[in-house]
């Protein structure tokens, strides 16, 4: 394209995503290596013949990746294919031992789906162009340097053949902001699939695809010609690992590239490498085309057959749905509904201690006090899971004010969390069962006659002297009567 010198107000954004995600499987997607392949795990270890693409070896498919992927087209709102096959996509590469990584080329397993997100309260169905299933080539580490600096880079084939799924947008985002949306919207709807763990490294790596587009090409409802698209020389930045890294990475690459525009220079189409330490995108090689990978079939695996299987598997409900019937159901607001469903663990955990107790008595005591005392421990739902018992036996006990709210979260919750206990246990062994009706009123008496000065002064019609005396009882009963109770008591007593 011939550079037009375009003012930086006449240049709108537009921004395409290839998201590789890492479907957790126990084996790798052609062989039976494991992929449990930690950061620490010694260095080539967890490979065989066929990940290390020795001659000879084949591949056999690994039936949990595709039922993996058909669950994430299925969430995608995309078209699962009925038959798809693989292709083999050629290029030279330290991380790839074969010299061409097992993809899918024109029949990926998925195509045609949206994902919902909401930026700045504005919701926006982004386009998904298709989804399909490849292996992971190796990890490479760059020592003395980065990518382009390093003294020299050593390989990890351990990486190598982890199902992936490539999940390509349709350039539809017309800011960085909104990729950040998208990415964390995508991350939810994973977990929530029970394919994919967060945080494991490199379980999510973002290629992001921008160009300026003249403004003036722009719908008023955003929509940009094909032939705009086409017309607009786009960069590729690569080596994105995160959310916050996609919205730097392509904020850095808006300001570079209206800056070159407005000064009459052209975009190069190339591949950028997002530097996160430096914070700026650096120029890697002209992009390749297609033609370059010489796509053709791969004749060691058979086509695949979908259609009758993709009906038996099934989906959870998704996020924004579970969040939905939260309110509704249980009439949580905004904010508690959606606390309570940030991941299915939590929204599991929620509706078991829900369906015991009032929703709303549940709610304050999942989303505040047990979100609240994990997260400050840096723990997580699914460290607790399992003592969903003793979860309920804790709220239990404050519903049938057999202990205080207080002492239910800063002693016995805390105890819980801190020392392993059970609640009961705590409870005994700090006193706090609820005083009984005659210790507080063996209390009262107490009161009363250790203190005549206050005694006298309620006579003599001073207020306060009640509430010194509601505080002595408190002290004597260890805080676990109630306050109003003892108030009326004294002042009964008092009275005779
Ligand atoms: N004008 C454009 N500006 C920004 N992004 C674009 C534009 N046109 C297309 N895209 C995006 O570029 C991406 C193209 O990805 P796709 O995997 O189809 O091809 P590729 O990047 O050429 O191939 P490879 O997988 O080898 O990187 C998509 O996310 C698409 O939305
Ligand atoms: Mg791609
Ligand atoms: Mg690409």
């Amino acid at each position: 394209m011939t550079a037009k010198a375009l003012s930086q107000r006449d240049l709108a954004t537009v921004i395409g995503l290839e998201v590789h995600v890492q479907l957790e499987t126990d084996t790798k997607i052609f062989c039976g290596c494991s992929t449990d392949a930690a950061e620490d795990e010694e260095p080539n270890t967890r490979t065989c013949p066929v990940c290390l693409g020795l001659p000879g070896a084949l591949p056999v498919l690994n039936e949990g990746a595709v039922e993996a992927a058909v669950k994430v087209g299925k969430a995608l709102n995309a078209t699962v294919a009925e038959h798809t096959r693989f292709h083999r996509k050629n290029y030279y590469y330290p991380d790839l031992p074969k010299n061409f990584q097992i993809t899918q080329y024109d029949a990926p397993i998925c195509a045609e789906g949206t994902l919902e997100v909401s930026v700045e309260g504005e919701r926006r169905d982004i386009g998904i162009e298709r989804a399909h299933l490849e292996e992971d080539p190796g990890s490479l580490q760059h020592k003395g340097g980065s990518i382009d600096t390093a003294d020299y880079t050593l390989v990890n084939y351990n990486r190598a053949g982890t199902p992936l799924m490539e999940i390509v947008t349709k350039p539809d985002f017309r800011s960085p902001q909104e990729t950040r949306a998208f990415l964390a919207k995508l991350e939810e709807v994973l977990e929530y699939l029970g394919i994919f763990d967060a945080t494991r490294d490199g379980s999510l790596r973002i290629d992001a695809n921008i160009s300026m587009v003249p403004a003036e090409n722009v719908g008023d409802d955003g929509a940009i010609s094909d032939e705009t698209l086409a017309e607009a020389n786009r960069t590729e930045v690569k080596n994105i690992s995160s959310h916050k890294g996609a919205e730097k990475a392509l904020a850095y690459e808006v300001t570079r590239q209206k800056n070159a525009i407005s000064r009459g220079r052209a975009v190069e189409q190339e591949t950028r490498h997002w530097d996160e330490s430096r914070g700026i995108t650096v120029s890697m090689r002209s992009k390749e085309e297609e033609k370059d990978y010489r796509y053709f079939r791969e004749a060691d695996l058979p086509p695949l057959e979908v259609a009758d299987w993709k009906e038996k598997i099934a989906i959870p409900e998704l996020p924004d749905a579970r969040r939905e019937r939260f309110r509704e159901e249980y009439g949580l607001d905004a904010e508690s509904a959606s606390k309570l469903t940030s991941t299915k663990e939590v929204a599991d955990f929620y509706e078991d201690v829900a369906e015991q107790f009032d929703p709303d008595l549940a709610a304050t005591w999942v989303a505040d006090n047990l979100l609240g005392e994990l997260n400050y421990r840096d723990m997580q739902i699914t460290d607790v899971s399992h003592r969903l018992d003793e979860f309920t036996r804790l709220v239990e006990l404050v519903a049938e004010g057999s202990i205080t709210t207080k002492n239910a979260e800063e002693v016995v919750l805390r105890g819980m969390l801190d020392d392993g206990d059970a609640p009961d246990d705590i409870v005994d062994r700090e006193g706090l069962g609820a005083a009984d009706d005659d210790e507080v009123v063996t209390a009262v008496a107490e009161a009363i006659e250790e203190n005549p000065d206050a005694v006298e002064d309620y006579h003599a019609g001073e207020g306060g002297a009640v509430n010194f005396l509601v505080g002595q009882v408190m002290q004597k009963t260890g805080g676990s009567a109630d306050p109003g109770d003892v108030n009326q008591m004294l002042r009964e007593k008092l009275d005779e």
